[in-house]
């Protein structure tokens, strides 16, 4: 997909990270994601790919860059700006992180306070929030179980919980870590198919990491393979070869790992 000829929806300028203990754990990173494109990430464990994005999100702050979301600066300094931020960023979690004893619809409910504060959950939710958040809840495929608590649910229609939360936010860039990460292979196929479908139906961008190599094959429009806290693969899933592969996920520290890593930056970074 070609960005220069789409509507931007996620510019990075040069973002990198650096962890408390003084781990850079994301190089100075530059991305552009168009709208509606369906970017997914690989890497090994410890890549950086949670830390990409979260660092996109607000949830780990940048120590240098720029991150501009649908033309607007990320990361801006007001509890305000912050909190808008976060709602056109909506998180996927791996582990869902409903509130168990939660029925389906006062969990996805959680995800309005993304835009009005935790404040708003004093009050009751009016007619109008509870009739949008079952409408999320009927696309996901769980309307028969709105009032069912969450607990009662399967791994993957949990997970189905956790994308009806994020699109009750109305985002402009759905951020998925490893979301399909703790399911059976054929549940992981469902579930990122009604992801993937979601995201095409309403041209929202995604992006989506995943361990998944097959997965990544068959959703996605773009990939970026990660390694060490760097980009050092962009291409269309057709461009992920088996050599690429084994570069991604071969173990830090031997020879070929470094040197055949080190042959992909320049060829394909930026190709
Ligand atoms: N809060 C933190 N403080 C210090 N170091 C961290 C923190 N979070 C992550 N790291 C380190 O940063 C690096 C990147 O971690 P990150 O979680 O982004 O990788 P990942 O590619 O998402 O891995 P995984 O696939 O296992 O989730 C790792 O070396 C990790 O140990």
């Amino acid at each position: 997909m070609q960005t220069s000829k789409r509507e931007t929806q996620l510019n990075l300028k040069g973002v990198s990270v650096t962890y408390g203990d003084g781990h850079r754990a994301l190089q100075p990173t530059h991305l552009s994601v168009a709208r509606g494109e369906f970017l997914v990430l690989l890497g090994a464990s410890g890549a950086g790919k949670s830390t990409l994005l979260r660092s996109i999100n607000g949830l780990v702050r940048p120590d240098g860059g720029q991150i501009e979301v649908h033309g607007l600066p990320g990361g801006a300094v007001s509890a305000r700006n912050l909190r808008e931020h976060r709602r056109r960023c909506a998180m996927v979690f791996q582990q869902h992180h409903l509130i168990g004893r939660q029925t389906v619809l006062a969990n996805v409910l959680m995800g309005k306070l993304a835009s009005r504060g935790s404040l708003a959950s004093l009050w009751p939710w009016s007619r109008a929030d509870k009739l949008q958040a079952l409408a999320v809840i009927d696309r996901v495929g769980l309307l028969d179980k709105a009032l069912a608590r969450a607990d009662t649910l399967s791994g993957g229609q949990q997970q189905r919980v956790g994308i009806a939360r994020a699109l009750v936010q109305g985002p402009n860039l759905l951020l998925a870590d490893e979301p399909v990460a703790s399911l059976d292979p054929a549940t992981a196929q469902g579930v990122l198919t009604l992801l993937h479908d979601i995201c095409k139906k309403d041209r929202l961008t995604a992006i989506v990491s995943l361990h998944q190599v097959n997965l990544a094959r068959l959703f996605a429009d773009r990939v970026v393979g990660m390694r060490q806290g760097q980009v050092v693969f962009e291409g269309l899933p057709a461009q992920l070869t088996k050599d690429v592969e084994s570069s991604l996920y071969a173990r830090t520290g031997t020879a070929t790992a470094t040197s055949t890593t080190e042959s992909l930056v320049p060829t394909l970074v930026h190709a």
